[in-house]
């Protein structure tokens, strides 16, 4: 089974990636596999394009979990949507580099779950299961998410109404 775990950067995939490794599964992280897919290198907002239909009609299916933020363009048989409250996003953005219309951009994106709608449109709902990263551990994440591959948990997405905090970016 592929399981894809997307969302905003800051939603805390490489922490609960790396927490799942430990515990024994396989991660991919998908930045390491689209260096042959890059359109253009976007300096200032420090962002790359990637060629997204090259690259997932490339990508060699695989029995383990495939991190990063485009993991829901693959055809992944689950899609796990990390989500974080807007405010406590800006604050683990922060420390980044990232230029400060980045980090808005990010913000506004989780307060409009955008990763969400779009792994709709790639996905069944039945596959898909949001977790909000805000007031868990990397630890409680990675429990919830284990539960849901074992099946243990069904999906669950859309509960979450951020639009309270679109205002944080003005
Ligand atoms: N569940 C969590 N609770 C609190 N802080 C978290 C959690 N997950 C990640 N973080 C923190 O948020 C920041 C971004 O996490 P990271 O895993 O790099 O996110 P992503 O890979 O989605 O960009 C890091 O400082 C990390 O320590």
């Amino acid at each position: 089974m592929m399981v894809g775990i997307t969302g905003t950067p800051g939603t805390g995939k490489t922490s609960v990636a790396a927490e799942l490794e430990r515990r024994g599964h396989r991660v991919v992280h998908l930045t390491d596999t689209v260096r042959p897919y890059i359109i253009e290198e976007d300096r200032c907002r420090q962002t790359l394009v990637v060629d997204i239909d090259r690259w997932a009609a490339e990508f060699e299916p695989l029995d383990g979990i495939v991190e990063g933020h485009l993991a829901h363009y693959l055809p992944c048989d689950r899609v796990v949507v990390l989500r974080c409250r807007p405010d406590v996003l800006r604050q683990r953005l922060a420390p980044r580099s990232y230029p400060s219309e980045k980090i808005r951009e990010n913000v506004e994106a989780e307060a409009l779950d955008v990763i969400l709608v779009e792994a709709l449109e790639e996905h069944p709902g039945e596959h898909i299961f949001e977790v909000d990263t805000t007031a868990l551990s990397v630890g409680e994440c990675a429990d919830l998410i284990e539960q849901f591959i074992r099946g243990e948990l069904p999906s669950s997405y859309g509960s979450i109404d951020w639009t309270d905090y679109l205002d944080l970016n003005v």
